[in-house]
């Protein structure tokens, strides 16, 4: 793959804080990128992404745009911080708008472009509710859940605290650094924990001081990732409620700082930058693809 002409939709290779990002131009179609599509597109080394930003028609009035989000496994996923920005400066440099409204299926999502070229996006309010993450049985405070890893007596993380940003997270604090944890063996396991009967991001926080977290994230469907925005709104959502940070923070995460803000009207805003690295057409139906002779 990569070679072949393909008839399909052009998209660009993007990147927010080296989360690995798609966007696919589906403007104008009925049809989706499909799960083979996505599976074959990430089985590419020059492709191989954390998420498929799709850009589609929108469906509700006062919207630009819809847009669906698909991991490199191919399942679909509610939210994504990187990728909305990755597409609201697409638009913006298509455009010349400053501002969109978009749907995706968590609902309404408003993003804008800055003067130095930062992207602020409005992930919406977080869902505590055991029953929204959602967790498979009733807990009352969601702030520490009953979960852990390792040996029964000293386990190596527990006790996260968990939140839905439009789709599950887990955040488990750490006093020591993030990186003397062994991510890629636990992930797997706590992602496909039982008591996350849609999966979950899984998380693990290091807060330095009540405005600075670092943050290390193990995504649904996606894997170990440079960057994970919607993890980095839930730490801070997670962190001010249990009383470890301020609302406003920032998160520094393996590929760079992103700012998050829990507002007074309970609106989570994540600010930090996109990066435009090349463009090229894909089958959205196969995801065969070819690359353009465009300078970045
Ligand atoms: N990278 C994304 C999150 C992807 C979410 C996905 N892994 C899931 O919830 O299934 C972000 O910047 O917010």
């Amino acid at each position: 793959m990569g070679e072949a002409k393909v008839n399909g939709v052009p998209f660009l290779k993007m990147n927010g804080l080296g989360n690995q990002i798609i966007v696919a131009d589906m403007r104008g179609r009925a049809d989706r990128v499909t799960p083979a599509a996505a599976i074959a597109i990430n089985a590419t080394a020059g492709t191989k992404f954390d998420q498929i930003m799709a850009i589609h028609d929108p469906k509700t009035a006062g919207t630009a745009h819809y847009i669906e989000i698909i991991n490199s496994d191919g399942s679909l996923a509610q939210a994504c911080g990187n990728g909305m920005r990755c597409v609201v400066q697409f638009l913006a440099s298509e455009s010349g708008q400053k501002t969109f409204m978009f749907e995706t299926v968590a609902g309404l999502l408003f993003g804008e472009e800055h003067e130095d070229g930062m992207i602020t996006v409005d992930m919406g309010t977080p869902k505590l509710a055991w029953y929204d993450i959602p967790l498979a049985e009733e807990f009352a405070d969601t702030r520490q859940i009953e979960l852990q890893i390792g040996p029964i007596d000293a386990p190596v993380l527990h006790s996260p605290s968990v939140a839905s940003m439009g789709n599950p997270h887990a955040t488990f604090w750490v006093h020591d650094d993030v990186w003397n944890y062994a991510l890629d063996r636990f992930g797997p396991m706590l992602e496909n924990h039982p008591i996350f009967p849609e999966r979950a991001n899984i998380s693990i926080a290091q807060v330095l001081t009540p405005d600075r977290i670092i943050l290390r994230t193990w995504e649904r469907g996606a894997g170990l990732t440079q960057a994970c925005g919607t993890a980095a709104c839930a730490a801070v959502v997670n962190g001010a409620r249990t009383r470890r940070t301020a609302r406003k923070a920032t998160v520094t995460l393996p590929g760079g700082d992103l700012v998050v803000e829990w507002r007074a009207d309970d609106h989570v805003v994540l600010t930090g930058p996109a990066e435009r690295e090349w463009v090229g057409m894909l089958d959205p139906a196969t995801g065969g693809w070819t690359r353009a002779e465009e300078a970045a």
